[in-house]
């Protein structure tokens, strides 16, 4: 990696909104932003941000000890500092300028394709990397799971997906230097309303759909649509090599009338359920089974060609609201960058999985394991209707199958919302649901989960019949287990590919997809993976 430094006064003069400089900074350079003070080298610039539990003002005298060659922040000092201080309106959009500087602005060079949404971001994106590569481009993605670069995959951190500015500046200067052509990011609200791609200028955006979360952090609806927003309003605002595109999905109403509003530069929409005529692609016949989909999509208006055109298209992803998905990526490949609609399914076909998307564990037992990373009341009921539709599949194999078990939880600090809307969706599609826990964090398990439980047996769940409670993730899912039947699915979700979980303040290890194959080989007296340790049970419901 080249080591990047840049004058400071060069970072002044395009740092938005200054309000005042203090401290001579003529002859200084900087190498690095950070926000985090214990995080500081020598040579780096301390951003101090206003945050929700402490505010960043307070540690500047500790960033100056570590080494910090100037400061930037919102609020008036009150005595000279030890190194310069920009005064600025916004931090977090001074951050994201310096560190566009610092790497000498990148995302310039490459085509930039954002994906943005409530639900199948990650999953889109994924699609949408495959089917550059297909067509030949040098491309790069930075998703929930990763950021790939030239081949490389890089580990984001932990609850990740889209990095702070500094770190998704200095992930787009690595794919620039290693000759990539186009990046495709996941946007999400936290990072569009916290400015962490503010000094990106995207080409293409695209949406799967807007539904309920994050209501914690943006209050209301309205500003988490707003959010979503900035990532389409902001198309073509500068002249770029890439002529503009929003695209937009007709199938949810509320994106597709907030979006088409908004936005200024060309847009061309899809329809997964096919019933939309003003959409340009739509999926014409879909069919699920346990090998994936296979679907029939019309694009129309495409380049030189009249009327429609048809094509089969071929995944290996499980749940049928991936044709949504993979209509959206193949809608921005072929309309925004003139990929040919053949070349496009090859890179849909090109996607073996997803970490932690409906992936299947398997030995060989006599019922359906699944680990799926659905966290909002719309993922979970999209899980849980593409798990009936496999149970379904199963049926007509000749298993006698029956059940859905959903083991899931809802995260402390988060969302309060979603603790009450999950288990209402879990009591009408599955059969049994099993509460557990999910990143609690520093809240008291036992509030969360009592929340959760009240809300199922207020829409007529019966404790201990189709509704359970297991603190302990390791013993929901070993409950999940013992309670299957042949041809069952027992499928937890909410953890997906992720590494940890966080209890209190600390983040222990956990994979769901260890945990599910360590109790499968329990249960099946096979050797297998341990089980992921967790503080005991009885210290975190009471104690945090
Ligand atoms: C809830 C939330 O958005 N939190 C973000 C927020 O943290 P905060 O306001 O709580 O920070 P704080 O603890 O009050 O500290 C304030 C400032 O003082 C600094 N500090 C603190 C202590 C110290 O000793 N020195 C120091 O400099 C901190 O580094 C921080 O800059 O500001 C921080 C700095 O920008 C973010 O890193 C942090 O994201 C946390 C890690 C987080 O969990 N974010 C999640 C919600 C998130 O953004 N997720 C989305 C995906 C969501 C999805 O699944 O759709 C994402 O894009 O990743
Ligand atoms: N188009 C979709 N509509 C509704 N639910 C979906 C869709 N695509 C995926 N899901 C559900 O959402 C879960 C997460 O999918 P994916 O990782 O693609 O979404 P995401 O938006 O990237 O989520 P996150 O940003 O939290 O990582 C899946 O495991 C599945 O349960």
């Amino acid at each position: 990696m080249t080591d990047y430094s840049l004058k400071l006064n060069q970072c002044i003069a395009v740092l938005p909104d200054i309000r005042s400089i203090s401290g001579n900074y003529p002859d200084i350079t900087y190498n690095k932003v950070a926000f985090d003070s214990r995080k500081i080298q020598p040579g780096s610039i301390y951003v101090a941000l206003a945050g929700i539990n402490v505010d960043g003002h307070d540690f500047i005298q500790h960033a100056i000890q570590k080494g910090a060659c100037a400061v930037i922040g919102t609020k008036d000092m009150p005595s000279e500092l030890a190194v310069p201080y920009i005064r600025v309106a916004d931090a977090r959009l001074a951050m994201a300028w310096a560190s566009a500087a610092l790497y000498r602005f990148p995302s310039n060079e490459m085509v930039m394709i954002g994906v943005t949404g409530t639900d199948g971001k990650t999953t889109t994106s994924t699609y949408l990397y495959n089917i550059l590569r297909e067509a030949g481009f040098k491309a790069s993605l930075i998703s929930t799971v990763s950021a790939v670069i030239d081949d490389q995959e890089i580990d984001t951190g932990f609850h990740v997906t889209t990095p702070e500015s500094p770190d998704i500046q200095h992930y787009l200067a690595e794919m620039r230097d290693a000759g990539v052509t186009h990046a495709v990011c996941e946007v999400t609200s936290h990072g569009l309303a916290q400015q962490r791609v503010a000094a990106i200028d995207f080409d293409i955006a695209v949406v799967t759909n807007i539904t309920h979360e994050h209501l914690d952090y943006h209050n209301s609806r309205e500003a988490y649509f707003a959010a979503k927003g900035i990532l389409f309003q902001n198309l073509g605002k500068k002249d770029r090599a890439t002529k503009p595109l929003a695209v937009l999905n007709v199938d949810d109403p509320d994106s597709y009338n907030f979006l088409k509003k908004i936005t200024t530069v060309r847009k061309v929409s899809y329809s997964a359920s096919g019933e939309l005529q003003n959409a340009v692609s739509r999926i014409e016949s879909i069919v699920s089974s346990p090998s994936g989909l296979k679907a029939d999509v019309v694009f129309k208006n495409l380049q030189g060609i009249s009327g429609e055109t048809k094509i089969p298209v071929t995944t290996n992803l499980l749940g049928i609201y991936n044709g949504s998905n993979l209509l959206a990526a193949m809608t921005a490949a072929i309309y925004g960058l003139g990929v040919s609609p053949e070349t496009a399914a090859k890179g849909i076909a090109a996607v073996q999985s997803i970490p932690g998307r409906m992936e299947v564990i398997d030995y060989e037992q006599n019922f359906t394991a699944i680990v799926d990373f659905a966290h909002t009341p719309n993922a979970l009921k999209q899980a849980l209707d593409s798990a009936r539709a496999m149970l379904v599949q199963n049926q007509e194999t000749g298993a006698e199958a029956n059940r859905i078990i959903a083991i899931f939880g809802s995260a402390g600090l988060r969302d309060r919302e979603k603790r009450r809307m999950m288990p209402r969706v879990s009591i009408k599609n599955a059969d049994i649901t099993i509460l557990t826990a999910e990143d609690p964090r520093t809240e008291p398990l036992s509030d969360i989960l009592s929340d959760m439980v009240d809300a199922a047996i207020q829409d007529g769940a019966v404790l201990n019949k189709n509704v359970f409670i297991e603190p302990d993730r390791r013993d929901a899912i070993r409950l999940g287990i013992a309670m299957a039947k042949p041809g069952d699915i027992v499928i937890s979700c909410g953890k997906g590919h992720e590494q940890s979980m966080c209890f209190g303040t600390t983040e222990f290890p956990w994979d769901d997809r260890t945990a599910m194959k360590a109790a499968l080989c329990e249960f099946l007296h096979l050797e297998g993976p341990d089980m992921p340790y967790l503080p005991d049970k009885d210290h975190y419901l009471d104690k945090l």
